[in-house]
């Protein structure tokens, strides 16, 4: 893989970006943005960000010119075992950042926190002081103890290191619950088209756009679940770009994707960056980090011990030592692991898309049977019910999934999945 012929750096950008606004949105607004986005305003100039970053200090924590996302003591314990522990990290906006690190550094579970998928024990322990409870601010917006669903209304998606998609859904399907949000909501509004059916037309246009992107088009119409573990890689990554988000966030993007799809993939990453949108990956493949991105942060034992540009902190040798040396870069083998990963993960999903499904549906047969009236007036209100039903799903199961992690003790936990 070609080596970056420049060190890379910060940027100036979201700021200019001309997609939708997500925060405060109604969701009949979100609806009407899920259009392909005008980013027409928006002015990348690698040189501006390579020389913000050259500028910024290379050290754990180092404020950015224009950071998109501000995180201050999050922590997140399992039993006695402190998994997370970061006092404070500042995401450029508009660039690729790479967070790596060994195998059980974190980074996952620090994803999981900052997108809502978990909670941080800083701030159930430490009630009462605002000095000691963590905090989180995407593009200025306070996001801690905000559901998964909200968060990816601001703006923030994620990918999963194990896929989520649909396994019995088309792919197309699977496209269009993502101009709504996170895989998997939103569900409810694709059982009452009638709602969004002014938009229909539109978001299909996107998701057949991004299909061909991604060279998923001529699988539109299959199932999710007869893609290779690459494809669905691939999709999971064009869903999230369904809701035009200001970041996204890609956890493990290439692992398990075959090495003809891997190019692609990279490609498609530093697309995202150029037109706008700002990436925060973690990855095991060095050089893929070393390729793609324009800042690096290392993790380990929960704590961020490094930053700066991949040109110098891969250089570092305690760097290379500590958390390098003992990484694979063959990540990409291993399909019988991976498929039986993929159907634990499919599993849970679908079992999970039920229980929404069945919310849904109830709501659904109130309106028919006339208990809840649906006119032209009420149907924000309707969406709004349907949102809080689904949101009220996705935050009990993930304080029943929050209650269920505190009990598990460390070193018994098998490499887990995501809801
Ligand atoms: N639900 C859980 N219950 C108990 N321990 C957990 C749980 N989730 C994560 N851990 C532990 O927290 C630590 C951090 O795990 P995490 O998956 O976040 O690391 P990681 O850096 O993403 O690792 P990898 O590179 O292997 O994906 C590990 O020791 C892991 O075993």
């Amino acid at each position: 893989m070609t080596e970056p012929t420049t060190p890379v750096g910060g940027g100036d950008s979201g700021r200019h970006r001309a997609g939708p606004e997500t925060t405060g949105a109604t969701t009949a607004d979100r609806a009407a943005t899920t259009a392909a986005p005008d980013n027409s305003g928006y002015d990348y100039d690698r040189s501006v960000l390579r020389a913000k970053l050259a500028a910024v200090d290379e050290m754990p924590g180092s404020p950015k010119p224009d950071p998109i996302l501000v995180v201050d003591r999050i922590t997140r314990q399992f039993g006695g075992m402190t998994a997370v522990d970061v006092d404070h990290l500042e995401v450029q906006r508009g660039a690729i950042t790479a967070l790596i690190g060994p195998n059980g550094a974190g980074k996952t579970t620090f994803f999981n926190l900052i997108t809502g998928f978990d909670r941080p024990s800083s701030a159930k322990k430490l009630f009462g002081s605002s000095d000691n409870t963590a905090r989180w601010e995407f593009q200025g917006k306070e996001l801690a103890s905000t559901s998964a669903y909200k968060v990816a209304q601001a703006g923030m998606v994620r990918t999963f290191q194990l896929t989520k998609a649909l396994s019995r859904m088309t792919v197309m399907d699977n496209m269009l619950l993502g101009s709504q949000s996170q895989p998997g909501e939103k569900l409810s509004m694709a059982l009452w088209r009638p709602l969004w059916k002014q938009r229909e037309q539109e978001i299909r246009e996107k998701a057949e756009d991004l299909l061909h992107r991604f060279k998923l088009y001529e699988k539109r119409d299959d199932y999710a679940g007869s893609l290779s573990g690459g494809q669905r890689k691939l999709l999971e990554m064009a869903r999230a770009l369904m809701s035009d988000p200001a970041m996204i966030m890609l956890d493990e993007p290439m692992a398990g994707v075959n090495p003809a799809l891997t190019q692609s993939l990279l490609g498609h990453i530093e697309t995202l960056r150029d037109t706008g949108t700002t990436v925060l990956f973690v990855e095991h493949d060095m050089h893929v980090v070393r390729h793609i991105s324009d800042w690096v942060i290392v993790m380990a034992e929960g704590r961020i011990v490094a930053e700066g540009t991949p040109a110098t902190v891969m250089n570092q040798q305690s760097v290379i030592d500590a958390y390098l040396g003992a990484h694979r870069d063959d990540d990409l083998g291993d399909d019988a692991l991976l498929d039986e990963d993929f159907d634990a993960a499919i599993e849970a999903e679908d079992e999970r898309l039920s229980k929404v499904q069945a919310a849904a549906e109830e709501y659904a047969a109130e309106v028919r049977e006339g208990e809840v009236q649906v006119d032209e007036t009420g149907v924000e209100e309707s969406v709004a019910a349907v949102t809080d039903t689904e949101a009220a799903v996705t935050d009990r199961e993930a304080a029943e999934t929050a209650e269920a992690a505190d009990v598990v003790e460390p070193g018994s936990h098998e490499k887990k999945e995501e809801r």
